[in-house]
């Protein structure tokens, strides 16, 4: 059993993989899984889609907000949040204090083919999601570009970005084999 010396937080756009691709490294690694979305959920007892539609966008971002400062007092743990965190300047300073992150990039072509096979996401509810797609990720690419290490999640399989951390998490110290 190998060590995980900090929490791994995972950032970047809606379907570069966060999600997916967190639960299987931390299946690999055999350390714990959290996922904020998820985490939002259950806090409010109804799905992203709803919490969007009944409270609107702020009150989700307090809520994301609070959570994910809950779950960075856990153990080290890969933790999968949502597009939009990084984006609050509290959580990114709660991020660098307590975990190392890791922007998980795709270009907009391989993230709107991913992310058009569910229509979960309340933000893409537009006329045009590729569009809007284009505008968070022109938006938020700069910020993304703040974290830690930056892997690229391209049009290969899970298991290819799952080795592709492991290996620079291990180089790194932060994951002891
Ligand atoms: N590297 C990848 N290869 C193939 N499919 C992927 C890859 N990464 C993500 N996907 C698929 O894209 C969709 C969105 O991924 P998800 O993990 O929910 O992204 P995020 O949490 O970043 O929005 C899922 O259906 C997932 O299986
Ligand atoms: O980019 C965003 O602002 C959002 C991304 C979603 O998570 P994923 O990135 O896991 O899809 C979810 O938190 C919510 O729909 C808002
Ligand atoms: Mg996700």
């Amino acid at each position: 059993m190998g060590q995980l010396t900090r929490t791994i937080a995972l950032v970047g756009m809606m379907g570069a993989g966060k999600s997916s691709i967190g639960r299987r490294l931390a299946a690999r690694m055999g350390v714990g899984f959290h996922d904020a979305d998820h985490a939002i959920e259950a806090a409010a007892g109804r799905p992203i889609s709803a919490i969007f539609a009944e409270y609107g966008e702020s009150a989700f971002r307090d809520c994301e907000r609070k959570v994910i400062a809950r779950l960075l007092d856990r153990e080290p743990h890969i933790l999968a949040t949502g597009g939009g965190a990084f984006m609050s300047e509290a959580t990114r300073a709660r991020l660098a204090e307590k975990s190392v992150t890791v922007w998980l990039r795709a270009p907009l072509d391989i993230l709107f083919a991913r992310v058009k096979r569910k229509g979960d996401r309340p933000l893409l509810k537009t006329p045009n999601p590729r569009e809007t797609l284009e505008k968070l990720l022109c938006e938020r690419e700069p910020t993304y570009a703040l974290a830690d290490l930056i892997i690229d999640s391209e049009d290969a399989p899970h298991a290819e970005a799952v080795e592709k951390l492991m290996t620079v998490l291990t180089e790194k110290g932060i994951w002891q084999p």
